[in-house]
């Protein structure tokens, strides 16, 4: 039928092209993309070092984007254990296919472990050596080699660990290589430490060697956000307060933050998860359409819609925290830290006035999901009496599953005349079937390697991204806003819900979207 009116009958997306930016700008200068590549995860022994980072890498090697003849891995952390230890500990963590098996050997010996402290030089001139090492048996002329520290270790380790690389692990010169660090969120606890942050890592790092991760812009649903919101007319005359009621964006995970007391104690939820991931979602959903796609015109649009948003009212937060948190031994048995958390965010400007912008994220509750919810007004003049059927919503499902659907009232089939819930619905498994979403710290790790910052952290955004949170967050800090405690497995606190109806969220009862089976 779809090549009766000349439809494609699949879809075919063109594969990555080994070693290209993909990115809708071209790389202004030809980027030093061969050659000798040193990339050391530093917090080797964590969890984001074996969930995330070197899953990436492993996904980059098999796909051909890091050479066996150039690249070395190194893992550093205060852990001390041997090279082998390491790759036992990420092997199971690397792949799922047993089709891989060889890939992953041949990944892991690629794979070194350098055992140190963060603020004392002997670890790092044990790794420089170690890197050094690679870079002369890879016949590497001096100086054109790479080096990709990233940091997968609590913000509050930053500065020591800044200094020593600095001091100890520098490319040797500059004849076309480089030395980039990639920093993760939070990036500070508040606005003062940010700031101070900035300025101790940007005394020792150029702004172009500094790449201030947040993984939720390399996810697939919200690099699609910019495309969906400026090249279809369709959404023009409807993206605003005329007509949408409220916006949800979602966080969810149905599990606890086991073993992560050291670093999730100190930052908590919202400096987790709101503060970064759900903030630069907030500012693709509601920022006003850039000059051009330059990462700079981007990053423009976002500071000031952030500059847009108004204090946060206590009475408009809910935290929580789920009952047997404190029980991880990596935890103190006083903790107040939220472990969920459900706020309301304000933007001051014509195009936004009114419309709440709802933050939810929590840990150990009863799914994992992430999406955006936008919730549009009701029918005016409603002849149907369709506001019982719920009103229109659009859904973003960044994961699992990624989808886009939009809920609205049709006419039931069959003879009488009823209304019935129902959507249009694009799915990516099964639109887009046999194309590999990559995953987001795969493209972000590659934009590293080519010099690409667009999908990256500007410092001035960090500001004021921290302007918002700030003052709440030091509320909770002294212990004027409680988190109250709900079970695991639950939907949070019910004040959470309670909070969105007041917020203007209206529930469709008995409507649920059910993901299309192939
Ligand atoms: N986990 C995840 O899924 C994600 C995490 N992140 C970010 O990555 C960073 C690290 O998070 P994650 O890996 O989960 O945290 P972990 O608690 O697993 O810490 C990583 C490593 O850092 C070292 N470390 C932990 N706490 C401290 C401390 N207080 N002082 C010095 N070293 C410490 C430990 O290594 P050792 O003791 O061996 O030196 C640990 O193995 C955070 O900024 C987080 O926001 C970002 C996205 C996803
Ligand atoms: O930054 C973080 O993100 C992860 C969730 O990442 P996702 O890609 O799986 O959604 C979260 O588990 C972790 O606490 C946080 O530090």
């Amino acid at each position: 039928m779809s090549q009766a009116i000349g439809l494609p009958t699949c879809w075919h997306i063109e594969k990555r092209a080994p070693l290209k930016s993909d990115s809708f700008i071209r790389m202004e200068e030809s980027v030093n993309e061969t050659g000798c590549l040193s990339i050391i995860v530093l917090g080797a022994s964590g969890d984001l070092a074996k969930k995330k980072t070197f899953p990436a890498l492993f996904n980059l090697y098999r796909q051909g984007f890091l050479q066996s003849n150039e690249v070395h891995i190194f893992g550093y952390a205060r852990t001390k254990i041997s090279d082998d230890d390491l790759r036992n500990r990420i092997r199971g963590y690397l792949t799922k296919s047993a089709d891989d098996d060889e890939a992953v050997s041949e990944f892991l010996q690629l794979v070194k472990y350098v055992s140190g402290s963060y603020d004392t030089p002997e670890g790092f001139q044990a790794l420089d050596e170690a890197i050094a090492k690679h870079e002369i048996c890879r016949n590497t002329t001096e100086g054109t080699a790479r080096r990709l520290f990233y940091l997968a270790l609590p913000p509050s380790v930053y500065p020591p660990v800044c200094r020593m690389i600095k001091t100890y692990c520098m490319n040797k010169s500059d004849l076309g290589g480089w030395t980039r660090i990639v920093v993760e969120k939070p990036f500070g606890k508040d606005l003062a430490s940010s700031e101070q942050l900035s300025s101790e890592i940007g005394s020792l790092f150029d702004e172009p060697q500094i790449y201030r991760i947040d993984h939720y812009l390399g996810k697939e649903l919200v690099q699609n956000l910019l495309v969906l919101r400026f090249a279809n007319r369709m959404f023009l005359p409807l993206w605003n307060r005329d007509h949408i009621d409220n916006v949800q964006i979602v966080f969810r995970e149905d599990f606890g933050t086991e073993g992560r007391g050291g670093y999730f104690d100190e930052y908590g939820i919202i400096r987790d998860i709101i503060q970064n991931h759900l903030l630069q979602v907030l500012c693709l959903i509601a920022m006003e359409k850039p000059v051009s796609l330059k990462p700079e015109h981007i990053r423009d649009e976002k500071v000031k819609v952030l500059q847009s948003v108004v204090p946060i009212e206590d009475d408009e937060v809910v935290l929580g925290q789920y009952e047997g948190y404190t029980d991880d031994p990596t935890v103190p048995d006083n903790s107040n830290t939220p472990t969920f958390a459900t706020m309301v965010l304000r933007i001051h400007n014509e195009r936004w006035e009114g419309v709440p912008f709802i933050m939810k994220a929590g840990k150990a509750i009863n799914s994992r999901k992430a999406e955006i919810r936008i919730q549009f007004k009701d029918v005016p003049g409603d002849i149907f009496r369709s506001k019982k059927q719920g009103r229109n919503e659009f859904v973003i499902r960044l994961q699992p599953s990624e989808a886009m659907y939009m809920k609205l009232t049709v006419k039931q089939p069959g003879l009488e005349m009823q209304c019935v819930q129902s959507e249009l619905d694009l799915s990516y498994t099964q639109r887009y079937q046999g194309v590999v979403i990559p995953e987001a710290y795969e493209r972000l790790i590659l934009d590293t390697i080519r010099g690409d910052q667009q999908h990256f952290v500007r410092r001035d955004e960090l500001k004021v991204a921290w302007e918002i949170f700030t003052p709440l967050l030091h509320r909770i800090d002294n212990g004027e806003v409680k988190s109250i405690p709900y079970k695991p497995g639950s939907r949070g606190p019910a004040e959470a819900d309670a909070l969105l109806e007041r917020a203007g969220y209206v529930q469709t009862h008995g409507y649920i979207w059910i993901p299309p089976t192939l």
